[in-house]
């Protein structure tokens, strides 16, 4: 089944999300397109995952809606939602501990919703040489980075159009950074679109082919990365870099 390519996978419309009296998005609007990565940034607390949580159905948005593949998935259930074809990287990992890398992965094998199924366990496998190391090490044995590839690995097992990443390389060492960003790279060639939250900003602008700056729950700034790179007013304003 094809769709048309000028539907956006996501299209979200002045999302206002709340944590209990406390008034978190204020009036978010963004859509993605099929193959797109576009950086979400802002300093802490701005709102960036509660935006990816809201987009999910995790923490519902009070008002606004939320549109993948053009369907109205307004307040459908988050395992509803994925089944659409987004799938999410949380800052806190999703691993299951007590299962091998190699179960982790299996676990999580599913098409994609219009019945892809080119990510199978050969190619995470090929995309992650580390894991194939480690295929009979259980979760809890395997290194932060390790942990953040096998969360990543799974994401990419449910073969989706659009892919989640919450501060994937937060808290890891150089050398495994640089192993993530190539691999979101390679993600990113392969036609899936992807939403990253990230702290380096560097990285960011290399990759992504539109920004969206959030702060105080509103999209302060949108561009792609030559108009942001060439602006560094917006980067001492909202960024403190
Ligand atoms: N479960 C919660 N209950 C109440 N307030 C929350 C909750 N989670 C987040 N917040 C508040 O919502 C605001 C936005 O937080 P959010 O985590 O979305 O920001 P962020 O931009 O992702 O920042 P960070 O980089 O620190 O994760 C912050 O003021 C935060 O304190």
């Amino acid at each position: 089944m094809m769709r048309p390519a000028e539907v956006p996978i996501l299209e979200a419309e002045e999302l206002h999300t709340y944590y209990g009296a406390s008034h978190i998005l204020h009036g978010i609007s963004l859509s993605i397109r099929a193959g797109e990565t576009l950086s979400l940034m802002g300093r802490n607390g701005m709102g960036k995952t509660t935006l990816l949580r809201s987009l999910l159905g995790l923490t519902p948005p009070r008002r606004g809606t939320v549109k993948i593949h053009g369907r109205d998935m307004t307040g459908a259930p988050p395992q509803q939602i994925v089944r659409q074809g987004i799938a999410f990287v949380p800052e806190d990992r999703g691993i299951f501990p007590n299962l091998t890398v190699r179960e982790n992965l299996i676990m999580a094998a599913r098409p994609g919703p219009t019945g892809r199924r080119d990510w199978d366990l050969t190619r995470i496998l090929d995309t992650f040489p580390r894991l194939a190391e480690r295929m009979s090490n259980m979760g809890n044995h395997l290194s932060g980075g390790e942990q953040q590839m096998l969360t990543v690995g799974r994401a990419l097992m449910t073969n989706p159009d659009l892919l989640l990443l919450d501060e994937a390389t937060e808290g890891l060492a150089p050398l495994i950074r640089k192993e993530i960003w190539s691999v979101v790279r390679t993600i990113r060639q392969s036609g899936i679109a992807v939403v990253i939250v990230d702290k380096d900003i560097k990285a960011l602008l290399k990759l992504a082919d539109r920004n969206i700056i959030l702060s105080k729950g509103r999209i302060v700034y949108e561009g792609d990365s030559a108009d942001l790179a060439a602006k560094p007013e917006i980067h001492t304003r909202y960024l403190g870099v």
